[in-house]
Order: structure tokens, then C-alpha cells, then sequence
């Protein structure tokens, strides 16, 4: 599958929910970024929602319209470019509007669209109400799912499975299984996708987070990772089978690890990532220890993508009290990453 690689270009962000937080962030977020070297951005987005808001909580950063990704570079020094992508509603911060539905998802295609063209060397996405999408006939779980449709668009083959990171707190946490109720994530845990998430994940560590020899953690389903099969039989028959195959590849994967204590040894550097078994596993370490600078990345696909690792927030869009480091932190990411993709290829 092709990679773009354009780690130099600009990065692109997606607007999100217009009502939610992503707004007020990237507008607090520019004269952060605004003098890092080597790093440009646009968004493609509603002008008029930027321009309102920047207007309602007092926020001083320009916006500058710009026809084309190219224009990014020289209007970032002078304010937050953004390419209008033809949705323009009234909206009041912190009330989620179902008109805006159809602008998020264009939004995101056109981001996606512009790395594959070699525009942007990443997309950066701004957090959407799933619940909104889902009333407006959004068929995806989320972005994740949502972006690994659009490359396998883009790629006219398969759609890539797409595997949800959260990079946190010293933590990099790969999950096995995403958005399903708890009830079936035994069921969901087959051999073939344990081991196409553990390569997925190696295969990023070596190539987008440039480390050479990486050392994974696998974590155990069940308490005391099954307790040498005495507490559920998932870790005998699914996980540890699994790890045997990388083993006699070479290939440092270790586990199943108890999940009490798995997290503690990666931070004590035993290992450069982990794969937790569903969400809460591996989303509670890292948003406990880092809910501000956390990101959440999606591996597997033909381009990078990273995300604030919180949702909408519209009770703090409403007040205009937001905090902007986790997509300040998912900006920085993905720029990293671009970049140690593009040399890769
Ligand atoms: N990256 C994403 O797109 C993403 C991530 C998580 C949740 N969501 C979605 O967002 C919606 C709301 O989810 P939720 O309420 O569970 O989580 P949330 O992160 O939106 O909010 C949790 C709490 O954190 C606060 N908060 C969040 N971001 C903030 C910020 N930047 N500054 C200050 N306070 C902030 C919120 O006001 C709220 O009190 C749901 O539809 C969910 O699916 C999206
Ligand atoms: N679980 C994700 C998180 O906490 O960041 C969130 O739902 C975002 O999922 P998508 O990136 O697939 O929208």
C-alpha cells in the first residue's frame, strides 16, 4: 500500500464538531506553535465558526483564508489558515447542531484526501460527538474505522484494519479490540488479529516512532494474565500462541503480562509499546497519567493520523475554558511521525 511521503509539507487539521472544544484549541493553540521551526498547518474547515468564536471568548489569533495547502507555510506565520470547505452554520459553542454533521465528515475527507495528494504530510483531527454522527447516519464506530474505510477507498483494495494508540504519560498503548461492549472481546480475540495488531504496532515503533530494535508488551485478557489457564483460557489458547510465532521470528515480543502490572514495567522501560486487549485496559493508564498531553494515533493506515486524546467538551466549549496541550502534543506527534515515515521510504 502506498505511504505519501511528504514529511516536509504542512499538516492538516480537520475542524470537528463546531460546537465542541476543537475550535477554541486550535485557535489557542496557533501562537503556541506558531514560531516552532520547521512546523506549518492549516484546517479545513468553516471560516465563519473560527472567526465567531475567536470573537465570543476574545481570542486575538488571525485567521487567514488560503485557497491551497501550498499557501500554508507563509500564512501560518501570520495566523491560522483555513481553507473553507463550503459548510458555513451559526453555531453556539457547547450546542451540538445535527446540521453540522455533513461539514465534520467533509472536513475529514478533504484532510485525508490532501495527504494522499501529497499536500500535507499528516492529518490531525479534531474531536467529533459520535453520538451526533451516529444520528445522521454515520455508519463508523469513529475516526479510526472511519479513515481506514476512506484509504481503502483511496487504495481501491481492502480497507487497512486500523489500530487505535494512545501515547501518554512515558506510555505508547496499542488496544486489540476498540469500540465493542466488554462482553465480546473474548470472542473478538482471534489469533489472526492479536498477531496482525502486534505487527501493525512493531511495524509503527520501528518506522513512525524510529525505534530500531522495539521491544513489545503484550497484556493478559484476564486477571494474572489467566493464571497459567486456571482463570479463563484466552491467554493459553489466543495470546500466548501468538507471541510464540514473533519469538521464532526473533522478534522481541513479550507476555501475556498481568495487566496490574504490565504498564509499571513499561514505564520502567521494558518495553517501547504495549498491546492492551480492549479500550479501558489501555486508555485508563495513560489518561490517568497524562488526560492533557495524551494522543491518540491510528496506526495501519497509508498516512499518518493523530488526535487530542479527549472528546468534544462542550461544556468547556460552552464557557471557553479549554486546555490545548493534548492537541498541541498531537500536532507535534504527527509531525514527528511524517517525519520519520518520509524517511523511511
Ligand atoms: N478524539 C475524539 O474525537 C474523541 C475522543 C474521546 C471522545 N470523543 C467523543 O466526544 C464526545 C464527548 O465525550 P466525553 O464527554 O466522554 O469526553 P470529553 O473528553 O469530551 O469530556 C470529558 C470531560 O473533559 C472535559 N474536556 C474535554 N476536553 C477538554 C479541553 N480541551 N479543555 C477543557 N476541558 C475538556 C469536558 O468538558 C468534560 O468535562 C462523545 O461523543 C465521544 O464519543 C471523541
Ligand atoms: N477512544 C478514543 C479516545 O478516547 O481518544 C475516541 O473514541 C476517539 O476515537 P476515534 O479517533 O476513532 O474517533
Amino acid at each position: 500500500m502506498k505511504r505519501p511521503s511528504s514529511g516536509d509539507k504542512p499538516l492538516v487539521l480537520t475542524q470537528g464538531d463546531p460546537a465542541g472544544v476543537g475550535i477554541l484549541t486550535t485557535l489557542n493553540a496557533w501562537p503556541v506553535l506558531r514560531e516552532s521551526r520547521h512546523l506549518a498547518l492549516y484546517l479545513r474547515g468553516d471560516t465563519k465558526v473560527f472567526q465567531d468564536t475567536a470573537r465570543r471568548f476574545s481570542c486575538k489569533t488571525p485567521i487567514v483564508e488560503i485557497g491551497h495547502p501550498d499557501e500554508a507555510c507563509v500564512a501560518f506565520r501570520d495566523g491560522l489558515p483555513i481553507i473553507p470547505s463550503g459548510e458555513t452554520l451559526d453555531i453556539t459553542p457547547g450546542k451540538a447542531d445535527p446540521r453540522s454533521a455533513a461539514g465534520i465528515i467533509t472536513s475529514i475527507k478533504q484532510a485525508v484526501g490532501d495527504v494522499w495528494d501529497g499536500h500535507a504530510s499528516a492529518v490531525v483531527t479534531n474531536p467529533i460527538s459520535k453520538n451526533l454522527l451516529y444520528a445522521a447516519g454515520f455508519k463508523f464506530p469513529g475516526h479510526t474505522e472511519f479513515l481506514a474505510h476512506l484509504a481503502g477507498e483511496l487504495t481501491n483494495g481492502p480497507a487497512p484494519l486500523p489500530i487505535m494508540m494512545l501515547v501518554g504519560g512515558g506510555l505508547k498503548v496499542a488496544l486489540a479490540t476498540i469500540h465493542i461492549p466488554l462482553m465480546t472481546v473474548a470472542a473478538h480475540l482471534t489469533q489472526d488479529l492479536l498477531h496482525e495488531v502486534c505487527e501493525i504496532t512493531v511495524d509503527a515503533l520501528k518506522h513512525d516512532f524510529g525505534v530500531e530494535t522495539p521491544v513489545l508488551g503484550v497484556c493478559g485478557l484476564n486477571p494474572h494474565a489467566g493464571e497459567a489457564g486456571t482463570i479463563g483460557s484466552e491467554d493459553e489458547d489466543v495470546i500466548v500462541p501468538v507471541i510464540e510465532q514473533f519469538k521464532a521470528r526473533g522478534l522481541s515480543v513479550v507476555g501475556p503480562r498481568p495487566g496490574d502490572t504490565i504498564f509499571h514495567e513499561s514505564l520502567n522501560g521494558a518495553y517501547d509499546g504495549v498491546v492492551a486487549m480492549y479500550h479501558d485496559q489501555g486508555l485508563i493508564p495513560v489518561k490517568t497519567l497524562d488526560i492533557w498531553g495524551g494522543v491518540n494515533v491510528t496506526l495501519g493506515l497509508p498516512f499518518v493520523r493523530t488526535s487530542p486524546d479527549h472528546g468534544t467538551g462542550y461544556d468547556a466549549a460552552a464557557q471557553g475554558k479549554v486546555r490545548c496541550e493534548s492537541l498541541i502534543s498531537a500536532i507535534k506527534l504527527a509531525k514527528s511521525m511524517a517525519q520519520n515515515r518520509s524517511k523511511q521510504t
